[in-house]
């Protein structure tokens, strides 16, 4: 059975096709503002799947999503009532975004539990999962895009940045002083809510970082256990497997 696998964040929306477990082919993302009728029909043009599974946390994107998959098989979207294999510890789980849902199934079926995981896109949002396991809560902090982003919209002088490591801590132009601030200033706040996190949990708990930006800032991050770019897709496929009832699901 070939799924597809949607990830309907802020910026991007990411979709992959799963045949075998673990593997994905087909990827490829649109920026979320373009998703319509008419950019769905060229971007899954020849693309051939039996059901899919959307994780959005874009409520008017998703009902787009849901209303073209829908001529196209079973969907299912991601929230608080499906299959995840995970309890929930949390006053509110139906306010819980989809895609931090998605981010604790798929760690803690790749890493194991208790884990924290940290999503670098639009906002970074860190998401703890117990040792039970199951979804305690966590902490959303501002991207490091919309950290660049800012100062470059609220300034007269100060412009956009490319965010890359900057060659030395103490800045040489308005541009590295700025990729300071943003990138090595970032990986203090990581630092810092890990700990605090931490701290709250008994015994020695991994981090795993994904999304956009993750591999930047991990960069020199001991608190960081690993890198794991695909964690999200991982978390769609796994409750994808349950929903659509296949084998190892
Ligand atoms: N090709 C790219 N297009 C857009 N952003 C990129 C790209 N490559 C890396 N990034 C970085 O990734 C970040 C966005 O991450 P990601 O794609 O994980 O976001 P997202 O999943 O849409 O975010 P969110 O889930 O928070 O809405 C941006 O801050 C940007 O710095
Ligand atoms: C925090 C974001 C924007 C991260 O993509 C998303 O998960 C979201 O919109 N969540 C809803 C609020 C919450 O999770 O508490
Ligand atoms: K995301």
């Amino acid at each position: 059975m070939k799924l597809l696998l949607i990830d309907n964040s802020n910026t991007r929306t990411k979709f992959a096709l799963s045949e075998q477990e673990g593997r994905f082919s087909e990827t490829f993302w649109i920026p979320t503002s373009e998703i319509c009728e008419n950019t769905l029909t060229h971007a899954l043009h020849g693309i051939e799947f039996d059901a899919s599974l959307i994780c959005s946390v874009v409520p008017l994107k998703r009902k787009v999503l849901e209303d073209y998959l829908n001529q196209h098989g079973p969907v299912h979207a991601l929230s608080c009532q499906s299959p995840l294999g995970l309890g929930i510890d949390y006053p509110e789980p139906d306010k819980i975004g989809a895609d931090r849902l998605a981010n604790a199934v798929g760690v803690t079926d790749r890493h194991g539990a208790p884990a924290i995981v940290i999503d670098f896109g639009t906002a970074v949002t860190f998401d703890v999962i117990s040792a039970t396991p199951a979804y305690a809560g966590g902490v959303i902090a501002p991207g490091l895009g919309a950290m660049g982003e800012y100062l470059g919209r609220r300034t007269a002088l100060l412009p956009q940045i490319e965010l890359i490591e900057p060659p030395s801590a103490i800045g040489k132009s308005t541009q590295a002083a700025m990729q300071v601030g943003a990138v090595i200033g970032y990986r203090g706040l990581v630092r810092e809510i890990l700990s605090a996190l931490r701290h709250e949990m008994d015994g020695k708990v991994q981090a795993v970082a994904t999304g956009g930006d993750a591999s930047l800032i991990a960069r020199g991050v001991t608190e960081i256990d690993a890198v794991d770019p695909d964690l999200t897709l991982h978390g769609l496929e796994r409750v994808a497997r349950r929903v659509f009832a296949i084998d190892g699901g």
